[in-house]
């Protein structure tokens, strides 16, 4: 099938995807004074459609401040980010509510994240009210679906309860959760930090696939430029809160520009080796 003009225009801005989200200037400044920490300073970046974009740094850089921003769970200081042009920067109460259904996340330690008290079945069932979908049958099916998809089955989680499900099945249940509501950008902040190298790979393989099955944007944010490198179109590093270096991620990771950037390579070993 070809697509028709108008998509491959929509698609093709400057040879990179039409943009999903902009942030621009975007700052947040925490506590007053002397005391005030800039965690995010002035930091402007575009996700296009279905774009895997990571943004790496370490400890401190910002980037936990950025993603929360992003999934406005934190007002910025100053600043806009815009959702397919929408401006959604200071949206509140029903508008908000409609804009955690096209932004989802995804964190690190799945088992903070999950009701303890709930089956994997109730959890999933709750998330279905937001999906508009209006049937059981048709819920039970988007279920089955998103769980399918993260290389699950119905009978093996449903009626377990989060402490019976190893480390990697309960954060592919709350991926298949993320999923089920077709959300446009999922947010993974360092989602696979707390899995054993073999998992971490195939949770992130379960990712990049979803991006094209739903057509969706994700952004990553890990520490591990590594990571950086297996899985993105587009790396964004970021040192004390500034955006020091972005692009390709052939380019950043094999002729880095910054020596921040530089240093973090010599951190893997492995992809050092290779550059
Ligand atoms: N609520 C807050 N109040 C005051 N300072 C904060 C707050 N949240 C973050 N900071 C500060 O902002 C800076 C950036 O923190 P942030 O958590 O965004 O970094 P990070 O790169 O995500 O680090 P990590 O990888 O350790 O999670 C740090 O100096 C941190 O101490």
């Amino acid at each position: 099938m070809t697509a028709s003009k108008e998509e491959v225009l929509d698609r093709q801005v400057d040879g990179r995807p039409a943009p999903l989200l902009e942030a621009r200037h975007l700052t947040r400044v925490f506590g007053h004074g002397k005391t005030a920490v800039r965690a995010v300073d002035d930091v402007s970046f575009t996700l296009g459609r279905q774009e895997v974009v990571t943004i790496v740094g370490e400890s401190g850089s910002g980037k936990s401040t950025l993603a929360r921003m992003v999934l406005r769970l934190l007002d910025p200081t100053s600043g806009t980010i815009h959702l397919d042009g929408r401006d959604v920067t200071r949206l509140r109460g029903k508008a908000l509510r409609t804009y955690w259904q096209e932004v989802q996340a995804v964190f690190q330690d799945p088992f903070s994240s999950f009701n303890q008290f709930f089956t994997v079945r109730r959890l999933l069932r709750r998330s279905l009210r937001l999906t508009g979908a209006t049937t059981d049958e048709a819920g039970e099916a988007l279920i089955a679906q998103a769980l399918e998809h993260v290389g699950l089955t119905p009978a093996e989680v449903l009626d377990k309860w989060p402490h019976q499900l190893s480390g990697g099945q309960r954060q592919r249940v709350m991926i298949a959760r993320a999923l089920m509501l077709r959300p446009r950008l999922l947010v993974a902040d360092e989602a696979t930090s707390m899995l054993d190298a073999s998992l971490r790979a195939n949770i992130l393989n379960v990712l990049t696939d979803a991006r094209q099955a739903y057509d969706m944007t994700i952004l990553f944010i890990t520490h591990d430029i590594g990571q950086a490198c297996y899985v993105s179109d587009r790396v964004l590093v970021m040192c004390q809160g500034k955006l020091v270096e972005q692009g390709p991620v052939d380019e950043v990771i094999f002729s880095p520009r910054h020596d921040y950037t530089r240093r973090l390579l010599a951190d893997v070993p492995r992809l050092h080796a290779v550059s």
